[in-house]
Formats: structure tokens, C-alpha cells, sequence
């Protein structure tokens, strides 16, 4: 896992690892801005315009001249504005600034036009991680003038306002793209700031993840790697017991597709077993779309115990017998998954929440989480909250979205990597709970069920949306969920 540093530890790791590589703070700066341009050579490869490197008085400037000095080995149309002569900046900066060759034009910000065409640059070297404060002043207007122009829009390390570690107050560049060095900053993950973020790219500066761990705040990005080892192998003599006996809890009349879509998404990620409890009723439908499934009622089923893992909630609506719930959770002694209304049941009745078997894996949607929580002001509350929700009940919070967190009993938090705008379509949440439900039926650690859950739903989320884009519906994630085993070369 990729461990996400704080900013205010950043300087101390540059420390630290400029010591341990035997480099200057100048060779690491040199790095990160060659591993940007690499990025943007890649992404715009006929580059012909001009490009505007804006650039303030700290590293994040330096990082902005030193791509200034690559980009002019290309092309004359590299202009920098800065903001505070050189003597007044970060010695990094000033080293840079005197490196600055001849075919790039230098405009102080006060001088500075802004006739940028749309098919220019505007590149964001004015803060990095060292933001102490909101803007004021020039650096403000400037912001609020370049978020008004044209033009391509990319950010060095973080789009220069928000702070790197918390909810943005005032204004900030607006980028479409965000190249950031080595780990993503937390802010970068939040919803609050996806407008000004864009698209994220991480630029390897050679910081190895071993030396990043040591100043880690329990706080990770899951990557593509981190995934097969989490999985558990099968041999040629398993058998459909050895893959799990799961069953599905929830439906009512109108939305019996959620357990529907649980169910099935359970089999497509592996389940030997797939059972669902619906009320009486309603099983025809589901016989039909899913023969695969058995289909019970409550008068059916005699002994929860021998399931190897339950999903309780899709669909389930709120008129539940909850003193079915209260035996449910009460008498079944190992992890189980709760979604949706098996949540919102839980809000309305909390002394439910002490009775959830430990490890279980809780997947709220933002909503369903404040119901459970209180209302929260931003996302850093709502990840503080998680967090605390975790270690109390010894279980695992998975508060879905864009960047999807898994809050463990150990405090620490995990953000996923996959998945798209195109997933936040109905269903979407039935089918990952499905999933993770499926993990823990095969016996998997309820850790690694729901790494393995949140990463291959939003990969066949995104394997999907390639041909579906925004017509994607929540079945369409199912039908691509094999091929994410195929993706990771999986068996
Ligand atoms: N390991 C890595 O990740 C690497 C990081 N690198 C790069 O370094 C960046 C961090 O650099 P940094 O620490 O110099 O901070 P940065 O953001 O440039 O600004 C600090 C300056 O701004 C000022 N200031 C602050 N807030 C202000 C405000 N609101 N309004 C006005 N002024 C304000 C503050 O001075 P102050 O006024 O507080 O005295 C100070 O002068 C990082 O994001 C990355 O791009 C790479 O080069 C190499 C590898
Ligand atoms: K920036």
C-alpha cells in the first residue's frame, strides 16, 4: 500500500531521504520536475503552444522553473510569472531562477497580461504543500483571473490553495490535471475538491515505499499491486464448498433487484453457494433473472450458522421485524457485511451497533453514514468519525465514493485507486456488497475482502464504462467483474 504522508512531515521526508540517497534537496527537486514533463510529454505529445509556468515563492515555484528550463529544450514559447524576486524565495528557487535560459520569457505577475488562448498552458507552480494560510492579495486575484481564462490547466503537486491536508477555505486553481509527487496528498481525495483537482497523476520522484511507511499516518492509497497477494488461491480439487455457501438478507416489495443484483454479483466474483432471503412473494422474479440462486424466505431458513458469510441490507426497506435483526446479529458469530437499509435499520435502533459480530464490514454511502454518525461539515470529519466508529465497535467502515475509504479497527485508513463517475448509478452499491460479501464466503480475512471488494468493483466499473461511459448501469459492473481476474491475472 501506498502510504500517504501528511504535509506538514513533507520537509522532514526530503530531509530524510536527500541524507539517506546522498542527493541535495536541488537533485530532488530536479527529479520531480523531470517526472512531470515526462507525464506532460506523454499526455500532449504535439505540443505547439504556448506554455504559461506560474510560479510562486516557495519549492512548488522551483519545481515550476526547473520544468521551465526542460520545456525551453523544446520550444521558445515557455513564459514564467513569478511573484516575488528571487532573493525573497526559497534557495531551491533562486537556484533555479539563475538556471533559467535565455528563450524563456520572464514577466513579473503585476506585468502579467493574462491573454492566454484555449489552447495554451497554464501551468500552477504557485503553492505546494507549504500553503499555510487562504489567499490574499495578488496571489488570490491572479488565481481568480487564471480560473476565468482558457486554456489547459495543470497543477504541480496540488492545485495551489488547498491545504494538503484539510477542507479548502477561500479560493484555489482550478486545474483539470494534478501531477503530484509520489503519493497523493490526502485533500487531493476529497469530494469537496474534485472541481479543482481534475484528473490526479502520481510522478515518481524514487521515494520507495519502504522509506515513506516511517512517516505514514495510517493513512494508504491501495494500488494495483497490493491486490494479488490480498487473494486467496484454489486448487483443481476445490469444490463448490471450498468457495463459500453465502446468503443475501433484504429485499421488499419494489426492490427485490438489490438483493437481485447482490446475489448475482456474489457468483460472478466466486461464490460456490449464492442464497437470498426475500420476503414471501417475491421469489419468482428472482428464480427467473438468476436460476443460479436458491431462494428462501424467513419461515425457511432454520440456522443462519451455516452460511459462510451473510450480506444483510439491499433492498431490505425499513419495515423489518427487528427483533430479527437484534437474533440475526446477536446469534451469528462471524464477520457478516451490512449495506443500505441494514444500516439505516441500525441508525434508527443504535443498540444494534454493539451487537454487530466484530470485523464485520459496514458499507455506508455518504448519507447513509451521517444517519448513523450525525450530520458532518466536510470529509475530513467524516473520515475523523469513521475512523473513531471503527476502533469502538472493532469493525470495518467502508464509506463509499470517489476514492472509497476502509477505515480498520487499527485506526488505519485505506483509499481506493479504481472505479469512475459513471458507477454512481442505482445498484451500484448492491453490487459491491455482493462482492465483498462473496470474499468473506470464501474465506478470506475480512481485511482483504474488503480491499479486494472496493478495488475489483471500481476496476469492472471502469473496464465497463470503456463501451457503456455514462449509459453504465449497475448490471453492466457485474457482467465485467471476471474480467477484472483476467486484468490482474487472477486464476
Ligand atoms: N518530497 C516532495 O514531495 C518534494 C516536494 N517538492 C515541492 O516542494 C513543494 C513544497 O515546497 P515548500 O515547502 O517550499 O512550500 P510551497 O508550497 O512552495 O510554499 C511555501 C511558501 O509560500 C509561503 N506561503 C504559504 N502560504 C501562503 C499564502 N497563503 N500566501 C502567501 N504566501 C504563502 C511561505 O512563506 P510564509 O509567507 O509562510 O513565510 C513559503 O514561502 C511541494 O509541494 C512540491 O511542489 C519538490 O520540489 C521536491 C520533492
Ligand atoms: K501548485
Amino acid at each position: 500500500m501506498l502510504s500517504i504522508i501528511p504535509g506538514k512531515s513533507v520537509s522532514q521526508l526530503d530531509k530524510a531521504f536527500i541524507s539517506y540517497e546522498g542527493i541535495t534537496s536541488l537533485d530532488l527537486m530536479e527529479r520531480a520536475a523531470v517526472s512531470f514533463c515526462n507525464w506532460f510529454f506523454v499526455h500532449f505529445p504535439k505540443n505547439e503552444n504556448a506554455i504559461f509556468i506560474f510560479c510562486g515563492p516557495g519549492n512548488n515555484g522551483g519545481d515550476g522553473l526547473a520544468i521551465a528550463r526542460i520545456f525551453s529544450k523544446t520550444t521558445d514559447k515557455v513564459h514564467v510569472v513569478y511573484f516575488e524576486d528571487s532573493e525573497n524565495c526559497s534557495n531551491d528557487y533562486q537556484s533555479n531562477f539563475a538556471k533559467l535560459p535565455k528563450n524563456i520569457s520572464k514577466i513579473h505577475i503585476k506585468d502579467f497580461s493574462f491573454n492566454i488562448s484555449k489552447d495554451d498552458f497554464v501551468i500552477d507552480g504557485i503553492f505546494g504543500v507549504g500553503i499555510n494560510r487562504p489567499l490574499e492579495g495578488i496571489f488570490k486575484e491572479s488565481i481568480e483571473k487564471l480560473n476565468r481564462v482558457e486554456g489547459m490547466k495543470i497543477s504541480i503537486d496540488i492545485p495551489s490553495g488547498i491545504p494538503s491536508d484539510a477542507v479548502l477555505d477561500g479560493t484555489c486553481f482550478k486545474a483539470a490535471y494534478t501531477v503530484t509527487f509520489q503519493f497523493p496528498k490526502l485533500s487531493l481525495l476529497f469530494p469537496e475538491h474534485a472541481s479543482f483537482v481534475g484528473d490526479i497523476h502520481i510522478a515518481d520522484i524514487g521515494i520507495h515505499d519502504d522509506f515513506l511507511k516511517s512517516f505514514s499516518n495510517q493513512k494508504f492509497l491501495i494500488r494495483k499491486s497490493d491486490i494479488p497477494g490480498l487473494h486467496k488461491k484454489f486448487h483443481n480439487f476445490s469444490h463448490k464448498g471450498d468457495y463459500g455457501r453465502v446468503i443475501i438478507i433484504g429485499g421488499s416489495v419494489g426492490k427485490v433487484g438489490a438483493v437481485l443484483m447482490a446475489s448475482k454479483s456474489a457468483l460472478r466474483t466466486g461464490s460456490g453457494l449464492v442464497h437470498a432471503h426475500i420476503p414471501k412473494g417475491e421469489r419468482l422474479v428472482l428464480q427467473i433473472a438468476v436460476p443460479e440462486v436458491m431462494v428462501f424466505d424467513s419461515q425457511e431458513v432454520q440456522d443462519y450458522k451455516q452460511f459462510d458469510a451473510m450480506g444483510i441490507g439491499p433492498g431490505w426497506g425499513m419495515n423489518v421485524d427487528i427483533s430479527f435483526y437484534r437474533e440475526l446479529l446477536s446469534n451469528y458469530n462471524k464477520p457478516v457485511v451490512i449495506d443500505a437499509d441494514g444500516i439505516n435499520l441500525i441508525s434508527k435502533n443504535p443498540d444494534l451497533l454493539k451487537l454487530i459480530p466484530k470485523e464485520s464490514i459496514l458499507t455506508p454511502h455518504i448519507k447513509e453514514f451521517e444517519r448513523l454518525v450525525g450530520i458532518c461539515e466536510n470529509q475530513e470529519e467524516r473520515l475523523r468519525k469513521a475512523k473513531d466508529l471503527a476502533k469502538k465497535h472493532h469493525i470495518f467502515i467502508v464509506l463509499k465514493g470517489a476514492f472509497t475509504c476502509i477505515s480498520c479497527p487499527d485506526g488505519n485508513q485505506y483509499f481506493n485507486s479504481t472505479g469512475n463517475k459513471y458507477m454512481a448509478t442505482a445498484g451500484s452499491g448492491d453490487v459491491l456488497t455482493g462482492m465483498i460479501t462473496s470474499f468473506l464466503g470464501q474465506g478470506y480475512k475480512p481485511f482483504n475482502a474488503a480491499v479486494c471488494g472496493v478495488f475489483h468493483h471500481g476496476l469492472a466499473g471502469e473496464l465497463a464504462s470503456v463501451v457503456k461511459r455514462r449509459g453504465l448501469i449497475a448490471s453492466d459492473i457485474i457482467d465485467y467483474i471476471p474480467a477484472t481476474y483476467t486484468q490482474l491475472d487472477i486464476d
